[in-house]
């Protein structure tokens, strides 16, 4: 098959530009030097060349905090762009697929059970208004579409882009003497290596629609930084703290875990624990 990623030096598009090489598929990356999604004709120009029979979007604009103030960039790529996207894919049949966030979940403030695609979402910051935006534009418009919310990516290509938790946490580790770490925020960080994994599984299938895919359990930014540091033998003095506490200009979910039961059911392939997932990326 014909496929395109968008977003291929980003680190969900990387593990899936290699992922999906083994399966002799015809491949295309684009970068965001080789395509805009916010703009028509770039993606006009940038998909005539490949000619893709299935497009996967990883492209987004990610920073949360940021996203607060400048809501119009977030819009365009996170919303916007799907929306170019899924009218690309609709006017030429051919099927997308497209990743969206947990956090357009968090305005039921009381959760304490993992959401279904079914659930209603309700997001609390620009960045997942602008996500829940695009899923809506992708899902409306593109009859063949998979779209798939996934939690705290964290991939070998954030090493040499915007960075990711894992790494963040190793660099600060090394430069504070002390860090304080969120404790009452529960979500499933996911390697973009397993989703990967998950994605080639997904599109072999013909169950278009909604998907939640995550690895498995869950758990809150404090224990996951912990558990990074021991994975890493390193000692470092942490402080569980509260969200208030931290003041982040996004307001984040206090619990956006995902069930994957539908994605389990349809593909017959789960993903591992986040712990094992995590001891995997560290070592390699
Ligand atoms: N990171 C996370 O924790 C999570 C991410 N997601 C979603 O998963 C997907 C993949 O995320 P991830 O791999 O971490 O993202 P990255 O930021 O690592 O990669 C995104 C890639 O898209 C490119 N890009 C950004 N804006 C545009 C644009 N307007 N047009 C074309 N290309 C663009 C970026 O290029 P450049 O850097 O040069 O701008 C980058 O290479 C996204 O949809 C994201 O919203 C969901 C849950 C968690
Ligand atoms: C760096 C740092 C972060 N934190 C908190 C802030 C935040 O609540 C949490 C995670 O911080 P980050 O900035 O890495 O992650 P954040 O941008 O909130 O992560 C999100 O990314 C987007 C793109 C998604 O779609 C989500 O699934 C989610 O993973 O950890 C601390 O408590 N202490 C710290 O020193």
């Amino acid at each position: 098959m014909r496929i395109t990623v968008i977003g291929s030096q980003g680190q969900l598009g990387c593990d899936l530009m290699s992922t999906l090489s083994s399966d002799r598929h015809q491949l295309t990356g684009l970068t965001h030097q080789q395509i805009t999604i916010e703009d028509a004709d770039s993606v006009e120009s940038a998909l005539t060349e490949s000619q893709p029979e299935l497009i996967i979007n990883t492209a987004a604009y990610n920073k949360v905090d940021q996203a607060e103030s400048t809501p119009e960039v977030a819009f365009a790529t996170n919303a916007l762009g799907p929306r170019n996207l899924a009218l690309y894919c609709q006017k030429h049949k051919i099927r997308l697929v497209h990743i969206s966030t947990d956090y357009v979940f968090g305005f039921d403030s009381t959760r304490k059970s993992a959401y279904r695609e079914t659930d209603l979402p309700g997001p609390i910051s620009v960045y997942g208004q602008s996500k829940l935006a695009g899923e809506y534009f992708v899902r409306a418009i593109c009859a063949q579409h998979f779209v798939i919310r996934t939690c705290g990516l964290y991939g070998t290509a954030g090493k040499s882009g915007n960075g990711n938790f894992v790494e963040t946490m190793l660099r600060l580790g090394q430069e504070r003497d002390e860090l304080s770490i969120i404790n009452d925020q529960y979500c499933t960080p996911t390697s973009t290596l397993d989703l990967s994994a998950a994605i080639k599984n997904l599109i072999q299938t013909d169950r278009l629609g909604l998907y939640h895919v995550t690895n498995e359990g869950q758990t809150t930014w404090f224990e996951f930084a912990q558990t990074i540091f021991d994975f890493a033998g390193l000692t470092v003095k942490m402080n569980p703290i509260l969200t208030e506490q931290y003041n982040a200009p996004a307001e984040r979910p206090r619990f956006s875990v995902l069930d994957c039961a539908q994605f389990k059911k349809v593909t017959g392939f789960s993903l591992p624990h986040w712990k094992e997932a995590l001891q995997t990326y560290l070592e390699s």
